[in-house]
């Protein structure tokens, strides 16, 4: 089934995602670089949005604080009906256990566990027993086509295929939203398109939110929407009517 419809109706329901005002500085050796100047954006429940913008714009601040690893100078953030100023320690880590699923340009897996271990970590933190996490691990590694790698270690599988590792991880504990930082910076046109399709699959499949942060202008056709960040600010938002093309 498309991803569209669903993506329509949710534009309808409360945000995946609302910030208003947001700000974020950073200082260091005497100057101050404002990352964040007063970030207003809506995230509809389900389906992908892109964040696009140059570099340095502060994309990667954004859903840093958007994923509760950063947190902002000011404004609001309300992830999942949740404002995370109101999370904190332990709860603002079992927030993003449950709740966030995250995937990097570098893949970030644990070189010394098998693919299998590493899709289980979410799980294993969340607190689900061992054997419940392997076999939910063995059954998401399987839908992203490598059900015969999961004993071997990451280091011997391709870019595209540790990214597909990655996906199952970000994705086992049924995350209701998925933040991804050029998640196919790293990899070759093929490999790239392979993993946006698996993307879509699984929003789709588990009307997740996804927010993807990338440079990768060959993605983006596969955005329902685009956000577009200069100098700190959204200046604009293509919806699914601009950026739709390969669902
Ligand atoms: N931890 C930090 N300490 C100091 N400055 C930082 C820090 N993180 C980000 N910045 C600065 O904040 C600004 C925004 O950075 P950010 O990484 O969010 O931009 P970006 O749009 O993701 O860039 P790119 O596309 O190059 O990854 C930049 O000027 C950057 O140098």
């Amino acid at each position: 089934m498309s991803a569209l419809p669903a993506a329509r109706a949710a534009d309808t329901a409360a945000p995946a995602v609302r910030c208003r005002e947001l700000t974020k500085s950073f200082t260091g050796a005497g100057a101050t670089v404002h990352a964040l100047r007063g970030i207003d954006l809506d995230v509809p429940r389900g389906g992908m949005t892109m964040l696009v913008g140059p570099s340095g714009c502060g994309k990667t601040t954004l859903i840093s604080v958007i994923a509760g690893i950063l947190t902002p100078d000011g404004g609001e953030c309300l992830v999942l009906g949740t404002e995370l100023s109101t999370l904190h320690g332990q709860r603002l880590l079992d927030f993003r256990g449950r709740s966030i699923g995250f995937i990097f340009q570098q893949f970030h897996l644990v070189p010394t566990l098998t693919v299998i271990e590493n899709v289980t970590i979410p799980l294993i933190i969340n607190g689900t027993p061992t054997p419940h996490a392997r076999a939910a691990a063995a059954e998401i590694i399987a839908e992203v086509g490598l059900g015969d790698r999961g004993r071997e270690l990451p280091g011997v599988l391709s870019g595209g295929e540790q990214q597909r590792v990655a996906i199952a991880r970000a994705l086992v504990h049924s995350p209701a939203l998925v933040v991804c930082d050029e998640p196919t910076s790293a990899l070759d046109h093929e490999s790239g398109q392979m993993i946006m399709a698996l993307l879509r699959r699984f929003v789709s499949l588990r009307q997740a939110t996804i927010i993807i942060v990338t440079h990768d202008d060959r993605i983006l056709p596969f955005a329902d929407r685009i956000a577009r960040m200069d100098d700190g600010r959204i200046v604009g938002i293509d919806t699914e009517a601009t950026a739709g093309g390969q669902r």
